[in-house]
């Protein structure tokens, strides 16, 4: 068994932290043989639940479970942190775009990105989950400065699941036989859930998905939307936003930055653009990467047709405006 390392989960009181905190702990994330002291992080008025949840974790009997530090204080919970989950923020009701919560979540990740600047490992990997996640990522790591840009990711693992699982049932094959659909862009209406790099493996023989579904018509439209759209159904559905495929996703995001994704596999992560394929930089936009030896980088040379570039145009301007508006807010 390892030395143990610290992880903090802010928002762990909330639905998502209540899936995410049992699936950590069982060594989903930073596997079977590495201990974990695990850092909560909730507000006062949270103080209640959040002793519910260590009782819980406790009675769970989890063997990599050294040490659990409930706490309201943001210098506790960063403390000395290798892996950060940026869960607490408000999620959107129905009718809302996730947008509308910037003005109220994003002086969160102001206070949280200085809290982290001070108090975490250098080499901290950072996780925002808490919506709109892009755009709360580039303020966190704004208010980090000591700590590298490339350690700010944005969620967008969950889209690219909700989009596997569409096409997974769409052909007639499994989840693992879906391979490489990337998500470009926002975790937002506008991204862009992209199919013409991905294949997909039919009795045992890997085909593009554009020909195993041979449906363009379906690719560009439904496709397309049902994913954009997917979390506004789940909320519709629940009356609360997703909570277990939202902890599921987040632990396949860190799982594979921390150790690796396999040749040729790619993931979605919200990360800093560089500019690649015409997105605008400095924004935190999901491309797809490849990780080794805990470092990500944007995959080069893929195709991207004329409707992909004016998707990746469309995302890449919300963006824009998202940081634009957060800036003024957290300065104000
Ligand atoms: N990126 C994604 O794919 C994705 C998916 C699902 C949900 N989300 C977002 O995740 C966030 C959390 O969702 P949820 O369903 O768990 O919400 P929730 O309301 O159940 O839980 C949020 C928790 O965060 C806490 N919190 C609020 N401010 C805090 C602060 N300053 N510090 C620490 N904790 C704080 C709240 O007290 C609450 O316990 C929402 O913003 C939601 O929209 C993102
Ligand atoms: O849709 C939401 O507001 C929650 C989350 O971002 C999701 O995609 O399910």
């Amino acid at each position: 068994m390892s030395e143990p390392i610290k992880v903090v989960v802010t928002g762990a009181a909330g639905q998502i932290a209540y899936s995410l905190l049992y699936m950590i702990a069982r060594g989903e994330v930073f596997g079977k043989d590495q201990s974990l002291i695990l850092h909560l992080l909730d507000i006062p008025p949270m103080v209640g639940v959040l002793d519910g949840v260590c009782m819980e974790l406790a009675d769970s009997a989890l063997p990599l479970l050294h040490k659990v530090f409930p706490t309201t204080d943001p210098a506790v919970a960063f403390n000395d942190v290798s892996a950060a989950f940026l869960v607490g923020a408000m999620p959107r009701r129905e009718g809302m775009e996730r947008k509308d919560l910037l003005s109220a979540n994003v002086k969160i990740f102001k206070a949280q990105g200085a809290a982290i600047n001070q108090y975490a490992k250098k080499d901290v990997k950072v996780l925002v989950v808490g919506n709109p996640a892009n755009t709360n990522a580039l303020i966190c790591s704004h208010y980090a400065p000591t700590i590298p840009k490339e350690n700010f990711t944005a969620m967008t693992r969950l889209d690219q699941n909700r989009a596997k699982a569409q096409i997974a049932a769409k052909v007639g094959v499994q989840i693992t036989d879906v391979l490489n659909v990337i998500i470009w862009g926002n975790h937002s209406s506008t991204q862009f859930p992209d199919v013409l790099n991905g294949n997909v493996k039919v009795n045992g023989v890997e085909k593009s998905i554009f020909d195993a579904v041979n449906n363009k018509a379906y690719l560009q439209n439904e496709f397309v939307e049902t994913v954009q759209k997917r979390g506004a159904a789940v909320i519709s559905a629940r009356k609360m936003s997703s909570a277990m495929s939202a902890a599921k996703a987040a632990c396949d995001h860190m799982h594979d930055w921390w150790n690796g994704t396999q040749p040729g596999n790619y993931v979605s992560m919200g990360v800093i653009s560089d500019g690649s394929y015409g997105a605008p930089k400095d924004i935190i936009f999901s491309f797809p990467v490849e990780i080794v030896n805990k470092k990500w980088k944007i995959v080069q040379g893929l195709k991207l047709d004329d409707f992909a570039n004016s998707k990746l145009v469309i995302t890449g301007k919300e963006l824009l405006e998202e940081k634009q508006e957060a800036m003024s807010v957290v300065q104000d």
